[in-house]
């Protein structure tokens, strides 16, 4: 039993579905004619190919070619039978040709309701045949009186609303288009008037210059530097040109992809690697076989050694840049540093070749990786933005060089630095612990302010937050509050708790009691300060109370935490007594 193939469902389906624009027809016969050109070279037969495309009146189109043309067994078992193709037959020879498939004659239906195609094939004493083709999969054949040339030509007559195929300036820019790097002249005639549409070198044959010359005039920017791109397995030569403009990773990659000279796509985006997002390719390869739309490539083995090897050539480019043209590749780095730091995380090489350039925000201010290991062996980096403020100025008082890895693939990179650099020690930041690095008071000190910590303990519970005192520089910062993300869920579970509704309260209470390790913020009293000293032998307790409540708001106030409504109303009413406790004091003025 065979399947049941309902003809014109597969003709609709494979013209009107697998081509995204009409005028790809125009790619499909010039793929044509161009292979019937390399058949019949391929018999030795001794002439210049030629493919030519006439516009008549009354929206009709002749494309010719003087290829090798079909005998009538042939159109029977190729032309006329869909997905059969002279091109697969020979499986060691099928590199020479574009097509394979057999499928991108019916790509014509889209803009016409037949195919009148007239030849004789370079096979011998050929008939000269005609062949008509509708999009019902009927056909006929027939012998011609008259002689015809050697080669093959078909006329279509254009569709209602896709007359604007059929137009002189429409085909030219089609041609133009897909065809003006094919070896074979491509020559479009109306009336007496003649033009050869393809006479342009190819940019992947062009040297630096004409390159970068050509790029300019096509993408209307001067492309900061040209690579060449090769690959031998893939038979592909390219250029990769260097965009003068910062690139949003999230933008779609747009390269444009030839085989055999015609163009594939205009906006293929995975033929170069994914991090190379710096550059836009122009790239020809003869080996590489296409999809049966013919706008990507299949994703076998090959395609993916290739593309490797496409993306050794820009690393290389770039190490051998870096030794030869400092001043050009410190602009590429400049202008093109979201897409490098991806390209040094995602590639050992590349890493160590960038990190040296790679700007990092730190506790002494925006520094380049070579400037921070100038004057630092040790490192700690901050996981997030948040924590890195919290400690950013104090740690710079003690010398520590933290850097802020709270940037996108900022910590990957500095973390990186381990494998890379075995003099250099880099720790992730435990923002609860930072204040054990401080200096320790010592016992007498500690037993002094012992009930002051155990004061400040009692009034800060129900905040989440544990007090120890250090000396520590600078003077002027009198307390130092360090959170993290789980301490702060924690408050605002405490929170929602208090004001939720009973269902609710309960949920958060469950999830807290899941955090069976209750974690506590860090306020650290600085001992170097004179206030805090002043506080801590106060024997007012009062007085305490309020110093504790205002440093500690003063602390959320300073490192951008926000207040809960009882962390403000705490630090109104400290507000309160310290107003009342300096007018109190004041001289009556006398009337
Ligand atoms: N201009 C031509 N000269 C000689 N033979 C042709 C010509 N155009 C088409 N043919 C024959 O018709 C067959 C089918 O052509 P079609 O364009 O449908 O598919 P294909 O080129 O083989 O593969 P693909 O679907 O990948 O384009 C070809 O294999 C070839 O034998």
């Amino acid at each position: 039993m065979n399947f049941q193939v309902n003809l014109q469902g597969v003709i609709d389906l494979l013209s009107n579905h697998l081509y995204s624009d009409p005028g790809v027809f125009i790619r499909e016969l010039l793929q044509n004619g161009i292979d019937a050109v390399t058949a019949r070279k391929r018999l030795g037969q001794e002439f210049e190919g030629e493919v030519r495309v006439e516009v008549f009146s009354s929206n009709t189109i002749s494309f010719s070619d003087n290829g090798c043309g079909l005998t009538e067994k042939e159109i029977e078992q190729f032309l006329a039978k869909i997905g059969s193709s002279t091109k697969r037959e020979d499986q060691d020879l099928a590199d020479d040709y574009i097509g394979q498939f057999g499928v991108g004659l019916l790509s014509c239906f889209v803009v016409s309701e037949e195919i009148v195609l007239i030849t004789r094939s370079s096979n011998g004493e050929g008939d000269s045949l005609e062949w008509r083709g509708k999009p019902d999969g009927t056909y006929s054949i027939k012998k011609l009186e008259r002689q015809v040339p050697v080669g093959t030509t078909i006329y279509l007559k254009a569709k209602t609303d896709y007359e604007e195929y059929f137009e002189f300036y429409r085909l030219r820019e089609l041609l133009e288009k897909y065809g003006e790097f094919l070896p074979t002249p491509i020559i479009l005639t109306e009336d007496n008037y003649e033009l050869n549409v393809n006479t342009s070198i190819p940019p992947w044959n062009m040297d630096k210059q004409e390159a970068m010359d050509f790029v300019e005039e096509t993408a209307y920017s001067k492309p900061m530097d040209i690579i060449s791109l090769t690959s031998v397995i893939g038979g592909v030569k390219g250029i990769a040109s260097i965009l003068p403009y910062a690139v949003s990773l999230q933008d779609e990659k747009k390269h444009r992809v030839y085989l055999k000279g015609m163009l594939l796509s205009d906006k293929m985006s995975n033929v170069l690697p994914p991090w190379a997002f710096f550059v836009n390719g122009i790239i020809n390869t003869e080996n590489l076989r296409p999809t049966a739309s013919r706008e990507a490539f299949q994703e076998n083995d090959l395609f993916f050694s290739v593309r490797d090897e496409l993306g050794e050539c820009i690393k290389n480019y770039l190490i051998e840049l870096s030794q030869e043209n400092q001043e050009l590749f410190k602009r590429i780095v400049l202008v093109h540093y979201a897409s490098i730091k991806t390209m040094a995380v995602e590639d050992e090489e590349l890493y160590e070749l960038f990190i040296q350039h790679l700007s990092f925000e730190t506790s002494f201010g925006d520094l380049k990786m070579a400037e921070i290991l100038e004057n630092h062996t040790h490192l700690l980096v901050a996981p997030t933005l948040d924590e890195f403020r919290q400690v950013a100025r104090v740690a710079k008082a003690q010398d520590l060089m933290v850097i802020n890895g709270g940037y996108v693939h900022d910590l990957d990179l500095v973390l990186n630095l381990r494998n890379v650099k075995d003099d250099i020690s880099v720790d992730v930041l435990d923002i609860l612990e930072f204040a054990n690095r401080f200096k320790e008071l010592n016992v007498m000190e500690k037993q002094e302010t012992r009930p002051f910590l155990d004061y400040s303990n009692e009034i800060l519970r129900s905040f989440q937050c544990r007090s120890v005192v250090r000396w520590f520089e600078p003077a002027d910062i009198p307390v130092l509050y360090n959170t993290n993300q789980e301490v702060n869920f924690f408050k605002l579970a405490e929170e929602s708790e208090k004001e939720a509704n009973p269902l609710f309260a309960e949920a958060v209470r469950v999830i807290k009691n899941e955090l069976y390790d209750q974690p506590f913020a860090r306020l650290c009293y600085n001992y170097n300060n004179p206030i805090v000293r002043k506080a801590m032998e106060s024997r007012d307790l009062e007085a305490q109370k309020a110093c504790i409540e205002l440093f500690y708001t003063q602390a959320l106030l300073l490192g951008n935490h926000p207040l809960s409504s009882a962390e403000l109303s705490m630090m109104n009413e400290s507000l309160f007594h310290f107003m009342n406790m300096g007018l109190d004091r004041m001289p009556e003025v006398e009337q």
